[in-house]
């Protein structure tokens, strides 16, 4: 599942006619259907997640535990949506797991793997053999794992699942990817010891998907202690314990949900997002402040979110750090701002789907742009831009970056558009229809 075939050349980036006005209903979120997936999989009872995002990544997870024998049947769900059951079972080889570039597979995966009784092979499209993984297989081992790496600490490997895992406590440095801490936390509760795991590095990027980790398990009945119960500052602990079956409703995708916000600001128009909650660990709920700052103003009301542009755009000097999966989107409104803005704390965006830095940088720069690579960041000096081909190297998110930008910019074209399928299958459907009609694409 790559996407639409027909997106996989050069899409023309609509142009917005006008201020924008619609109502976009966002499906699920990824990181937390994957996280939900997992936990249902290492659960001692059945479970439901319900709507799911139905996406390459998520069916990735999805198909992967089932690999490892975990039954996971996809039904309708009676407000709307799919809902899916999960039935865990005894988790077992021999299995391919197929990660494609999902850092939450190939990240969330190999602990389960060694939970498992026999081999699983994990393997991935080629950009996932140069994203970071040596935290977890080297923290796996400590905690008694079994994996063939060939030396390399990164994909592709096999796990040799033993049914068990000892666990215990493991120093990490998790600097260049959050997901290392959440990996060994999520399948933890399942290790004959819990897990102890201290970071030891720099910097720890995605802070909140960190705390979304520990408030799925603490949902599910875990014991978590964390530097923010009193603990130890950069230690996390997960004691051994059975995890309860859920009845888990996804929120939408917030991270998701901002291009569109994005076209409010940049068109000066509105956007009302429903179901955005009210209290979320998703680092997308950013965006009301991040936006707010560059421009816009917005409502949370029973409604949703309502963003509305005024018409203005300003700069921003701001640390995305623990955001930094939104500096894509920030990037391509910054570049058309009335003042320059520097985006900092997010080196670690150069080992994501693709070198984030760098693509935006010359893409940004091929329309015309002035965007300069900083040691930890992206230094944005606002110019006129003009149409040319927008390259989006197999990464999501700069293709919807690159949507934005053709709103107000003549003749931009997107390569691979239908690349957004890794996390939102539907974005080229679901942006001519905010252009057009009141009520985007449903949610799935
Ligand atoms: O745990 C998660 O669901 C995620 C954590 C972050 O990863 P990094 O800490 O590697 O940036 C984020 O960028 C990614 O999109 C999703
Ligand atoms: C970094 C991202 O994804 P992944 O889960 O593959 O790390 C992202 O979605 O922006």
């Amino acid at each position: 599942m790559t996407g639409n075939p027909a997106y996989t050349a050069f899409w023309p980036a609509p142009i917005a006619s006008g201020p924008v006005d619609a109502t976009v209903t966002v499906p699920g979120s990824k990181s937390v259907t994957n996280r939900a997936l997992v936990l249902a999989a290492l659960a001692s009872e059945p479970g439901w997640v319900r709507r799911p995002l139905r996406s390459r990544d998520t069916v990735l997870m999805a198909d992967a535990l089932r690999a490892m024998g975990v039954q996971l049947d996809e039904t309708v769900n009676p407000g709307g949506g799919e809902a899916w059951r999960i039935i865990p079972a005894g988790l077992h080889g021999p299995a391919t797991v197929d990660v494609g570039n999902a850092g939450t597979v190939m990240r969330f995966l190999p602990p389960v793997a060694a939970l498992a009784d026999g081999e699983i092979r994990f393997d991935g499209d080629p950009r996932s053999y140069q994203r970071p993984l040596h935290g977890v297989v080297d923290a796996l081992r400590v905690l008694g794992a079994r994996i063939d790496d060939e030396g390399r600490g990164s994909l592709p490997l096999t796990v040799h699942g033993g049914g068990a895992l000892d666990g215990g406590k493991v120093e990490i440095d998790a600097s260049s990817s959050s997901q290392f801490v959440s990996a060994l936390l999520l399948s933890a509760p399942r290790f004959n010891q819990g897990v102890q795991v201290r970071h030891t590095g720099p910097k720890l990027p995605s802070l909140p998907h960190i705390r979304m980790t520990v408030e799925m398990l603490r949902a599910a009945g875990a014991k978590v202690d964390t530097p923010e119960n009193g603990g130890e500052r950069n230690v996390w602990r997960v004691d051994p314990s059975a995890l309860l079956g859920r009845d888990l409703t996804v929120e939408p995708d917030l991270s998701n949900a901002q291009p569109f916000l994005a076209a409010a600001l940049v068109t000066g128009g509105r956007i009302t997002i429903p179901d955005w909650p009210t209290r979320t660990t998703q680092p997308g709920d950013a965006l009301r402040d991040l936006f707010t700052r560059m421009g816009g103003e917005c409502v949370l009301d029973d409604r949703g979110l309502t963003f509305t542009g005024t018409g203005r755009i300003h700069g921003i000097d701001a640390d995305l750090g623990d955001v930094g999966e939104l500096t894509p989107g920030i990037a391509a409104v910054a570049a058309l701002a009335d003042s320059e803005s520097v985006l900092r704390g997010v080196a670690h965006l150069r080992l994501h789907e693709t070198d984030r830095l760098a693509a935006l940088t010359k893409e940004i720069n091929e329309l015309g742009g002035d965007v300069t690579e900083t040691p930890d960041g992206l230094r944005i000096r606002p110019r006129p831009l003009h149409g040319g081909i927008f390259r989006t190297y197999e990464d999501h998110r700069l293709a919807t970056a690159a949507a934005v930008l053709g709103l107000v910019v003549d003749g931009v074209q997107v390569e691979n558009v239908g690349t957004t399928a890794k996390t939102l299958p539907d974005f080229p459907e679901m942006w001519t229809s905010m252009l057009g009609a009141p009520i985007a694409a449903g949610r799935g």
